[in-house]
């Protein structure tokens, strides 16, 4: 097969493992290709680098993706004139007569040739939560990450709000942090994150971690420690992290991705940051790098003047490449921001030492400033 075709079903692989929203593959360069081909060779190689693929069919996408992609791919075919390919409509019988679920695989391929395994749900919203899916802006952090992965070398970081875990599998088995500290406050969310670092061959082994710490308003649960990085999962919510907690965490970073989207969540998530800069026990304040998508520019904009009020500083730092994950710069109604806070006062005791944030843009967040 020529290079620009095997290059053409890689692109098919990459968005369909990770369940891409079809609109984002390359359909019109796939017709070009088959206007002048003869054969059926680059749609069976695409239908084995992505249905048949042993990732999703051993973690599948949901039936009701699987079955609009593949129905995608046969009108292309019967928009041909080659001879009908067995092939394809064996493999839709085959997805006919599956069930749907509420639950779906996604696999995201990483720039190391490994992959990111979730199960996620299929609703964006469910059990009363946004947790129990990936978000867009988790897929560029995690990006962002990869690309500036000394940020997070060997050191310890926090995540708050972590949801399923996409960005913390993905730092941990690409950034060589020294410890990763997943966090959220729904049981659901927990629960489905817990499982997914263990999908992703991190062990949950409570005999060998002595380490498993039950507190009365948070719970903290070492999955491995064993192994670099230290995995663990905490329980933290926000609006009432312990003292305890807090003086028990010591991040080097703390990371959140899409986590500013309701003004009384934005308030409890501030006070979370300036808390944790407080309890550093050497005085130096984490860093702090937040992604998030503007959907509503007064929420945006709140955020700011809420650190503004408070004396954390913010700055925006450059777009990076969206040639990882692929993610859809155009599906929200602004565009996806990434930002970096290093906290301080300037008077008070809480932030004592230098101030510094910054803003990572991703999209034209220029017009929302
Ligand atoms: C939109 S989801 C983002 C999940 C994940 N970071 C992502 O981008 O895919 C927001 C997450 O923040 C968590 N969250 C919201 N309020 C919280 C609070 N007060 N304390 C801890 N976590 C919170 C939710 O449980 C949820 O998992």
């Amino acid at each position: 097969m020529a290079a620009a075709e095997e290059e053409l079903a890689l692109g098919f692989q990459r968005r369909f493992l990770a369940a891409r929203p079809l609109r984002s593959f390359p359909w019109p360069e796939l017709e070009q290709k088959l206007k002048t081909s003869s054969d059926s060779s680059l749609l069976v190689d695409i239908l084995h680098k992505t249905i048949l693929h042993p990732l999703c069919v051993k973690y599948p996408s949901s039936v009701k993706y699987r079955r609009g992609f593949l129905t995608e791919l046969i009108k292309k075919h019967e928009s041909t004139t080659a001879e009908p390919l067995d092939e394809l409509y064996d493999t839709l019988a085959d997805i006919l007569n599956k069930e749907e679920s509420t639950h779906c695989y996604k696999n995201y391929l990483l720039p190391t040739g490994e992959s990111v395994t979730l199960s996620e749900n299929v609703a964006i919203i469910s059990r009363g939560t946004t947790g129990l899916v990936t978000w867009d802006a988790a897929l560029h952090l995690a990006e962002w990450a990869i690309e500036n992965s000394t940020v997070f070398s060997n050191r310890t970081v926090l995540e708050l709000g972590s949801g399923i875990g996409f960005t913390g599998i993905a730092i941990s088995k690409t950034c060589n942090p020294k410890a990763y500290i997943f966090s959220d406050y729904h049981h659901c969310v927990l629960k489905q994150l817990t499982e997914n670092i263990c999908l992703n061959g991190f062990v949950l082994e409570p005999e060998t971690t002595n380490h498993i710490e039950m507190q009365s308003q948070g719970q903290k649960v070492e999955v491995m420690n064993y192994q670099k990085p230290k995995l663990t999962v905490a329980e933290l919510d926000w609006g009432s992290v312990t003292e305890k907690q807090l003086m028990d965490l010591q991040p080097d970073v703390i990371i959140a991705a899409d986590v500013v989207y309701d003004p009384e969540i934005t308030l409890a998530l501030i006070g979370m940051l300036q808390k944790l800069s407080t309890y550093r026990a050497d005085g130096k304040p984490p860093e702090v790098y937040i992604a998030f998508t503007v959907r509503n520019p007064d929420t945006y904009h709140q955020f700011k003047a809420e650190l503004d009020k408070i004396g954390i500083g913010w700055q925006i730092i450059p777009a990076h490449r969206n040639s990882i994950f692929l993610y859809d710069l155009h599906s929200n109604v602004n565009g996806h921001i990434y930002f970096s806070v290093q906290g301080q006062h300037s008077s008070e005791e809480l932030f004592s030492s230098q101030c510094s944030i910054k803003l990572l843009c991703i999209n034209d967040c220029a017009s929302i400033l």
